[in-house]
Parts: C-alpha cells; sequence; structure tokens
C-alpha cells in the first residue's frame, strides 16, 4: 500500500506573469514534495513589471473551492496570501473555522513590489482582528508588521518589539522579515517562536531586482515543511534556506522584477525527507 501523500493547501490570489501569488505557491510546494491545492481568493493581471488589474471572487465562489478541497483532500497544512478586501478576509475565515485543514500560515501580503495595494486599507483591521488569531504562523514583511502594530519599524531592535506585539495579537509563532532593509548586507529575519525562543535567521543580502514572489516562496516552503511534519524552528530555517537558493540561483524571465528560480536545490542535510 503506498503512504498517502502529504497534501497542502494554499488561499491566495493568482499572478498570470506566473512569479508570485498561488503560482510561486504551487511552485515551491512541488518542489518541497508535497501537493499542492489551491483555493483562487482573487485574479491578477500581473508581469514582472507591476500588476495591471486585479479582480476578488465572489464569496459563493470562495465557500465553494474550500468545500471541494475540505470535501476530498487531507490537507496537512495551509497557508493564506493575498485577500484583496474586506469581504474575502471575511470568506476565508469563516471557511478556516468551518474545516480542518491544519497549522495555519498568514502572509498578510498588502502591497506588491511595484506598488500595487493587493489588500484593501480597510481589510487591514479584519486581518489584524479576525485573521491574525487563527495564525499558527505570521510571516509579514518590515512595511506589513508597521501596519498591523501602527509602529514604525526601521531597526533591529524595533523588529523584535514588533514581534511580540504581534504575538500579542493571537499569532503564536511570527518571522518578521527584513528583506526590505536594503541598505544591510545581510537579509535578516526575526523569529519569536511560541515557547519564548528567539533568533534570527540571516543570509548574505543579494543585489538583484530579481526577487518577485520572495514572501510568498519563504510562507509556502515553511507551510510544506509544517506539512510534513518539521517543528516551527526547522520548517522556518528550511525556508530561509530554500528561498536564499532560489534568489541566488536566478533566471531571466520578464523585464522588470523577475521571478525567482523555484528549481533550486538545497543540500541533502537540509531536505532530508
Ligand atoms: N535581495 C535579497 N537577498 C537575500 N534575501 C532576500 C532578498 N530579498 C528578500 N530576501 C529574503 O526573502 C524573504 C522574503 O522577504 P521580503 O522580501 O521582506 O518579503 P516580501 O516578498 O513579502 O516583501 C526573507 O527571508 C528575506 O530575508
Ligand atoms: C497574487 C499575488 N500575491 C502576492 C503577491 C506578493 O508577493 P510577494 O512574495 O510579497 O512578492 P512581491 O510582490 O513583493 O514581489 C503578488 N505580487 N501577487
Amino acid at each position: 500500500m503506498i503512504n498517502q501523500t502529504v497534501q497542502t493547501l494554499t488561499i491566495a490570489g493568482t499572478d498570470s506573469g506566473g512569479g508570485a501569488g498561488v503560482m510561486a505557491d504551487i511552485k515551491t510546494m512541488q518542489e518541497r514534495h508535497v501537493f499542492a491545492a489551491a483555493v483562487v481568493v482573487a485574479v491578477t493581471a500581473q508581469n514582472t513589471i507591476g500588476v495591471q488589474d486585479f479582480m476578488a471572487m465572489p464569496k459563493k465562489m470562495i465557500e465553494e473551492q474550500f468545500a471541494s478541497v475540505a470535501g476530498d483532500l487531507k490537507i496537512r497544512a495551509c497557508k493564506t496570501g493575498m485577500l484583496a478586501d474586506v469581504a474575502t478576509v471575511e470568506a476565508v475565515v469563516e471557511n478556516l473555522k468551518k474545516y480542518d485543514l491544519g497549522p495555519l500560515t498568514v502572509d498578510p501580503v498588502m502591497i506588491a513590489k511595484g506598488g500595487a495595494r493587493l489588500l484593501s486599507e480597510d481589510a487591514i483591521a479584519t486581518v489584524r482582528n479576525e485573521l491574525l488569531p487563527l495564525a499558527d504562523l505570521l510571516t509579514p514583511n518590515l512595511p506589513e508588521a508597521e501596519e498591523l502594530t501602527g509602529t514604525k519599524i526601521e531597526t533591529k531592535d524595533q523588529m523584535t518589539t514588533a514581534a511580540k506585539k504581534l504575538q500579542e495579537l493571537g499569532v503564536k509563532n511570527v518571522i518578521i522579515k527584513g528583506g526590505h532593509q536594503t541598505s544591510s548586507k545581510e537579509s535578516s529575519d526575526f523569529v519569536l517562536l511560541e515557547s519564548g525562543k528567539s533568533f534570527w535567521v540571516s543570509s548574505p543580502r543579494i543585489d538583484t531586482v530579481r526577487t518577485h514572489g520572495t514572501g510568498d516562496t519563504l510562507s509556502s516552503c515553511i507551510t510544506a515543511e509544517i506539512a510534513k511534519g518539521k517543528d516551527m524552528e526547522t520548517a522556518i530555517r528550511i525556508g530561509k534556506k530554500y528561498v536564499q537558493a532560489t534568489i541566488a540561483n536566478g533566471i531571466e524571465v520578464g523585464h522588470g522584477h523577475g521571478p525567482l528560480n523555484h528549481w533550486a536545490k538545497i543540500s541533502d542535510e537540509e531536505v532530508e525527507d
């Protein structure tokens, strides 16, 4: 008898250009050897140059996708990405409460690298008050952590304080990503675990414009590792190694912020599944 394949779910928006959102999530999960399903909550017309347009899915369609997935698959871990607006966040929260989809990683996507808003301003409070308390892991970048905590974050000390504030909002584990700190030679993310343990995961900053989808890739890799049964710290460390490899081994696609190389491999001891 064949063991059941580890199944994961992304709940996010699509990227027609293939670099971010559901597309980056599925490529990452596939590369990390788990099966990926998707509840598409928004569709974007997007490429490496920017987001040209987007449309959120109607509530009924979101509900039906959740029912289809939960009615057939055994999801071991899931993640959220772009959630567009208040109605979409509320629909996702309702369905996350309804079905057992395993540990939840929330990537609170707000603004794309090109500057386009992927979450309406009035939906930030809904994410903070309704979605965050459901999250096993929250993965904000610096501007997202600033919005969610209502504080300016410019220093490492401010990152650690913000992580504590985010935990107070009901999130179990937090990783604040430092990718936007472009003046630093290292790309350092701060992790605060449920146990109170905290640490930095750092890697050399790579000087490239090909960083479209870094946040999605990190959060979906961590989700895949959690689904495979890795503990939170190990899953985060593998996620960081994988995202570094996908940036370091760049591919040439498009004319703007190019996508990552999801084929990039990390060494066997980190893959160990
Ligand atoms: N130029 C870079 N070199 C190395 N790592 C990077 C670089 N840019 C981002 N990262 C890493 O990619 C991950 C995603 O970070 P970030 O870009 O801040 O998220 P987002 O895509 O959500 O804005 C983090 O682990 C961060 O440290
Ligand atoms: C549909 C969609 N979802 C998420 C993002 C943002 O992805 P992220 O990994 O934060 O990468 P950048 O936008 O910062 O390149 C997106 N662009 N589209």
